[in-house]
């Protein structure tokens, strides 16, 4: 029977990050109980899941709100809306990955103002969001983000394509984006979800500067933020190891356990 004090987490797509996280809420985190995931082919995860300790309900996204307090989106950013509209309408949390995805739903704020729901964004796959938005709570005069990655990291990204910028078979560095947070998010909707939490943290998608490297001396996707404020300055720098998604850093879903653990934590380090 379930335990009622417990609060309820569902999982929204299990790819590199998903499938992590649900391992994780399988082995037991602190007043979490692991109830429902979606897949976009249930029968694909079906002998997996039936193998968790938990043995969640697999659903469709549009359910997930019904069933769970808490879900976490880790899908493809064109179907976050409808996980997470239904979530927040019903004063509920839902923990957002597909970051980039907000700048063309802002209103899915709104919606949570409105309803009593909260968006929550990890720091994923950056580094320093804790002290960006106490620097915020003061003035930030400059914020920008400069990532290199490896070519397998961005081919494929509707700026390349779009541009006929070729990166396959380049043998030395090459700046392929110089811009803002809200115009990377739109180039690179799959690989620059840092840009714009860096910037939500910060001074907003249209102030804070990016520029993207691909880079074929590095293999890991490589992030560095320098923030200049009128309480301090900083850079900082990190270095992901690929998850078995190229795009995608292993930390990611490392990022969203520690977020979950700090939910119902005693002790909770960090802003
Ligand atoms: N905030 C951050 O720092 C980071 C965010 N991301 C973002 O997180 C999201 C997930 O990343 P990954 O796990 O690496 O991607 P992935 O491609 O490995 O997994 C996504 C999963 O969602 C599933 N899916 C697709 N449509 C679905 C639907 N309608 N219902 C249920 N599942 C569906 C896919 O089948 C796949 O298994 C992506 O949007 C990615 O851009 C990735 C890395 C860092
Ligand atoms: O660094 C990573 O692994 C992922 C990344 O850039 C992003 O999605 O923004």
């Amino acid at each position: 029977m379930m335990d009622k004090t417990r609060t309820r987490v569902a999982v929204a797509g299990l790819g590199a990050i998903g499938a992590d996280v649900v391992r994780a809420l399988d082995q037991g985190i602190e007043g979490l109980s692991l109830i429902a995931v979606s897949a976009s082919s249930p029968d694909k995860h079906r002998g997996w899941v039936a193998g968790l300790k938990s043995a969640p309900k697999i659903v469709p996204i549009d359910e997930l709100a019904e069933v769970a307090d808490i879900v976490v989106e880790c899908a493809p950013s064109k179907v976050v809306r409808s996980i997470v509209a239904p979530v927040v309408e019903r004063g509920k949390t839902a923990i957002v990955l597909s970051v980039g995805a907000l700048l063309q739903n802002e209103d899915l704020v709104d919606l949570a103002r409105a309803h009593g729901g909260q968006i929550i964004v990890p720091t994923g796959a950056l580094i320093g969001l804790d002290a960006v938005t106490a620097a915020a709570v003061g003035t930030i005069h400059s914020a920008r983000l400069v990532t290199r990655k490896p070519v397998a990291g961005l081919v494929g990204a509707p700026h390349l394509v779009e541009n006929d910028i070729r990166i396959e078979g380049i043998t030395e560095p090459l700046r392929i984006f110089e811009g803002s947070a809200r115009e990377a998010a739109r180039g690179f909707p799959a690989n620059l979800n840092v840009a714009v939490a860096l910037s939500l943290a910060g001074i907003g998608p249209d102030r804070t500067r990016v520029e993207i490297w691909a880079d074929p001396t590095v293999t890991r996707n490589t992030h560095r933020i320098e923030v200049d404020s009128d309480s301090a300055r900083f850079s900082m720098m990190i270095e992901n190891i690929p998850s078995e998604n190229p795009k995608t850093g292993r930390i990611t879903a490392l990022s969203v356990i520690a977020c979950l653990r700090k939910l119902r934590a005693s002790l909770r380090i960090g802003t």
